[in-house]
């Protein structure tokens, strides 16, 4: 079997020209959907992460409000444009880049961030709206891997999807959007004693652990999608995910390449939130 490659590319096309036309429709009532984005520090992955999200919302025309502070910014400062942020009624979503520098807590300024405004689903209360069912953000890398899945039109429900990574950004919500989607859902991790014995059993596999190599051909089941949530180089220095790609492609039915399967998604998705944000918000006001 030769897997299908899902292309993130392409659904993220099609995913944004919906945002557009909802952005539009928004903007027309006098609701222009807005991101401020902010990035402080100068991690270089972070600078092109955040310019490649400040320039999708330029091109589905929502307003984007970029701050770029030095990595000596005071945590106090932050939680000070946070809040100036909180009250601007042009702005629908906000988004603090990941990571941030040591000294600054970055718990502390999640949760500075308005809920009604956490379009990055980072906080304790989106959290606990994912966990209870109720309608909030989804953090953007789970919820666009879970469109991915819904691509290749293989249903969820009675399946067993092992998620490997029980980090509170990816592993987590991921699992909690597969256990709502119906499937029977294992996390794996690191103290997992024998992750083969675990993902040979799954029809779906979710990689996110962010070391290369984690999961190949000979521990997936025939057949079985494979998400591979991982940015990491290999010895070439080329960038790859935490999936071997040659040997899964082999025995998976569907598999997503990196570059461009997750990562376009993630900033789809954080489109997706904010349109959403907006459109909340256009609600009530014209009530
Ligand atoms: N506040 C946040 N911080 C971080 C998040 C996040 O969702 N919110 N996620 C990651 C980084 N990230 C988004 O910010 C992100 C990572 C990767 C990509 C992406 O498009 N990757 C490309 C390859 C890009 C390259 O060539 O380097 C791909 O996989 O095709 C987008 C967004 C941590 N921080």
């Amino acid at each position: 079997m030769t897997a299908k490659v899902i292309d993130g590319n392409a659904l993220s096309k099609q995913l944004r020209a919906e945002v557009t036309t909802r952005a539009a429709a928004l903007t027309a009532r006098g609701h222009q959907p807005g991101l401020a984005v902010i990035l402080v520090g100068e991690d270089p992955a972070s600078a092109v992460y955040v310019r490649n999200k400040v320039k999708a919302c330029e091109d589905s025309g929502l307003l984007s409000v970029f701050d770029k502070y030095e990595a000596t910014l005071s945590e106090a400062a932050l939680l000070a444009r946070i809040a100036a942020l909180n009250a601007d009624p042009a702005i629908h979503g906000i988004l603090v880049q990941m990571p941030l520098p040591k000294h600054i807590d970055s718990g502390k300024v999640i949760e500075a961030i308005a809920t009604h405004k956490d379009v990055d689903g980072y906080s304790v209360l989106s959290a606990g709206e994912l966990m209870a069912g109720l309608p909030g953000f989804r953090p953007c890398t789970p919820y666009g891997c879970m469109k991915l899945i819904e691509s290749t039109g293989v249903s969820l429900k009675g399946k067993h999807a092992v998620v490997i990574g029980r980090s509170n950004t990816v592993g987590k919500p991921m699992a909690l959007l597969l256990l709502q989607a119906n499937a029977t859902v294992t996390v794996c991790h690191s103290g997992t004693p024998d992750l083969a014995y675990h993902t040979r059993q799954a029809d779906v596999v979710v990689a996110a652990v962010g070391r290369r190599n984690t999961l190949t051909g000979d521990m997936v089941k025939p057949g079985a999608v494979v998400i591979d949530v991982g940015i990491n180089r290999n010895d070439e220095g080329k960038l790859c995910g935490d999936v071997d790609f040659a040997s899964v492609s082999e025995v998976a039915s569907h598999l997503t390449p990196v570059p461009g399967g997750v990562g376009p998604m993630t900033i789809t998705m954080l489109l997706v939130n904010t349109v959403e944000a907006a459109e909340r918000a256009a609600t009530q006001a014209d009530a």
